[in-house]
């Protein structure tokens, strides 16, 4: 039997739903801190479990990203509050979680990951207005055009609150039109990135090439 077993036991979701959400969030959070992003306690990632009433499974608080169980998730409401409703015993949710919550009940994403990431955090320093970016192919993985376009990711300043940071995420956020695509990712001043899509492969990918465009700029800036 596995240690996720008790734990779930009497869980009203369902067990293996969770068990999938765990095994999934631990693998990839091992993935951010094997490249630095996740140093020590740092970042948090959430995947979206339903939608009305939102619950995420998110990363418990605190603990090293590197070494996350299959059991260190926390089912979170539409606040990032830890729900009795899902039928798990408490613990404590990401700091973070309310973010993670405003961003998937705006978005629609089905999973968000954030990370302290080195060139996420430098450009939130010299552009805190947004970092803008054009003509990198690069762009297309964030589904936008190589040449034509002009995309900017927002930079809102750092908060502790996180219903003050969702409400500055809500201004920056232009959602996707007809003509053009919305911008996945999310640069808070001082302190690091949020990025999300459909599920936490594609969380990633804007993730790793959102921090690789960020790169770019920053080596090319004059
Ligand atoms: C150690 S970094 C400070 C907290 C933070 O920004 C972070 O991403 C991790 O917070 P959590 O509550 O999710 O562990
Ligand atoms: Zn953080």
């Amino acid at each position: 039997m596995s240690d996720t077993a008790n734990v779930f036991s009497d869980a009203i979701v369902d067990h293996a739903v969770i068990r999938e959400a765990g095994v999934a969030l631990a693998a990839e959070s091992r993935r951010f801190a094997d490249r630095g992003w996740m140093p020590g306690t740092a970042g948090n990632l959430s995947v979206t479990l339903a939608r009305d009433p939102l619950w995420l499974a998110v990363t418990a608080s605190g603990l090293d990203k590197g070494e996350l169980k299959p059991t260190d998730v926390v089912i979170v409401d539409e606040q990032g509050e830890w729900t009795p409703d899902a039928g798990l015993p408490f613990a404590q949710p990401s700091a973070e979680a309310g973010l993670h919550a405003r961003i998937a009940a705006v978005t629609g994403a089905g999973a968000v990951i954030h990370v302290h990431a080195l060139a996420a955090v430098r450009s939130g320093h010299h552009w805190p207005n947004g970092v803008v970016l054009h003509d990198l192919e690069m762009l297309k993985g964030i589904g936008h055009s190589a040449h034509d376009e002009r995309v900017v990711i927002p930079v809102v300043k750092n908060h502790q609150d996180m219903v003050i940071l969702g409400d500055a995420f809500e201004r920056a956020y232009r959602p996707a039109t007809e003509a053009i695509a919305e911008v996945p990712a999310l640069i808070v001043a001082d302190h690091g990135i949020y990025a999300w899509g459909r599920d936490l492969r594609q969380a990633r990918w804007h993730l790793e090439l959102t921090e690789a465009l960020l790169q770019i700029v920053l080596a090319t800036k004059v």
